[in-house]
């Protein structure tokens, strides 16, 4: 039996190019995807020029004046977009020590009466003052689309290392045929894909983290994580804590809940938390992108079927640490918009209170929960 800790596989994209190499490509695809629910992606298609102008801005979007901050404060957003101040949000009923900017993909959806809750998470961005960042607006909206674009990419690809057909996932982000066509970001279903920049900043207390250990809830995020010499992201593998450290010119990509459902626990969410740079440390950076799916899709309807040789490899997986919630047929049998709406109704409790009154009761029947820290 190995004894060595296992490490987050890099996958290189351009592999893809010499038909020779595409297997080696897909099966360590498929092991990345099966038992470790993480992996490094290079030569992906994403403009370095564009990820060179967004590292730039992000330092300056943190250093803006307070005022100006709060002037796009996300408590004042009921579709859970804009700034987050140091430690105001909740991950598994803990405060997480990082300041943050939400924003999302441009938005057409209109909300007409009688939707459901969970179509409120979509809506228009809160973006700070273009004469104070100038460029910035535009810089995030053109990473997005092509960050978008490489995911759709790589999941055509996690669906052939599954040997399922290439566009099987397409039915998930509402795309017609070939996930590898553009992104159709005005789509008529309402789609969310948040998107996110973290700052986390150097403490001198090592238990306090940035983020609290948590499984993602989507099919699959993309985090460009800015280079930083200590410990940041960190990934619970065969029960210990592996550094997920920055790979220059890569994302780090991981599965979440969602994905992992649908494929029947194929494809593997992995716990992971964020730990913080010493006190006096430049802080950590990272951009994660939770590619959304249809709020509209009820996963319970929506499990794919796979040849019983690609199920088997789910049962040699040598980790056994809990990836939980893969039977949690009640919960997946709602429109996966309840799902992602919930969380964001548990991590922002001033948010629900304000917009949202009754699932502020629902889910808080104590009232506004004390800030606690995790550890
Ligand atoms: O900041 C990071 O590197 C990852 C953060 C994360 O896991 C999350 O926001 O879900
Ligand atoms: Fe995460």
């Amino acid at each position: 039996m190995a004894t060595s800790l296992p490490t987050i596989p890099v996958l290189d994209l351009a592999l893809l190019s010499d038909d020779t190499r595409r297997p080696e490509f897909i099966a360590l695809l498929r092991h990345a995807l099966i038992n470790i629910g993480f992996l490094y992606l290079k030569n992906h298609s994403v403009s370095q020029k564009v990820i060179d102008r967004l590292v730039e801005y992000i330092p300056r979007l943190f250093d803006l004046p307070q005022d100006v901050k709060d002037k796009i404060l996300m408590a004042n957003s009921p579709h859970f977009m804009g700034y987050s101040r140091l430690a105001s949000e909740f991950t598994n009923g803990s405060t997480d020590h990082r300041e943050q900017f939400d924003f999302g993909t441009p938005y057409e959806v209109q909300q007409k009466p009688g939707d459901p809750d969970y179509i409120k998470f979509c809506g228009p961005c809160q973006w700070p003052d273009e004469d104070l960042i100038p460029g910035f607006r535009e810089t995030l909206e053109d990473y997005l689309l092509q960050v978008q674009n490489a995911g759709y990419q790589l999941m055509s690809l996690f669906a052939e290392a599954l040997q399922l057909p290439s566009n099987a996932f397409a039915k998930f982000y509402d795309l017609p045929e070939q996930m590898q066509s553009r992104a159709k970001e005005r789509c008529s279903s309402p789609r969310r894909s948040p998107w996110r920049i973290t700052m986390y900043p150097g403490v001198d207390d090592p238990d306090m983290l940035g983020n609290t250990p948590h499984f993602d809830a989507g099919f699959v995020t993309f985090v460009l994580q800015l280079p930083n010499p200590h410990p940041g992201l960190q990934v619970q593998l065969d029960g210990q804590w592996i550094d997920a450290t920055p790979i220059p010119g890569t994302f780090t990509v991981n599965i979440g809940k969602s994905l992992e459902y649908v494929t029947r626990g194929l494809a593997k969410a992995t716990y992971h938390r964020v730990v913080l740079p010493p006190a006096g440390a430049t802080p950590r950076y990272s951009v994660p992108l939770f590619q959304g799916i249809s709020l509209n899709v009820r996963l319970a309807d929506e499990v794919l079927d796979f040849p019983p040789e690609i199920l088997r490899l789910k049962d040699l997986r040598g980790d056994t640490t809990e990836t939980n919630s893969t039977k949690d047929n009640e919960f997946y049998s709602q429109p996966s918009g309840n799902i992602i709406f919930g969380r964001g109704i548990k991590s922002h409790p001033d948010i629900a209170e304000r917009y949202y009154p009754d699932l502020f009761e629902q889910y808080f029947p104590n009232g506004m929960p004390k800030k606690v820290n995790a550890y």
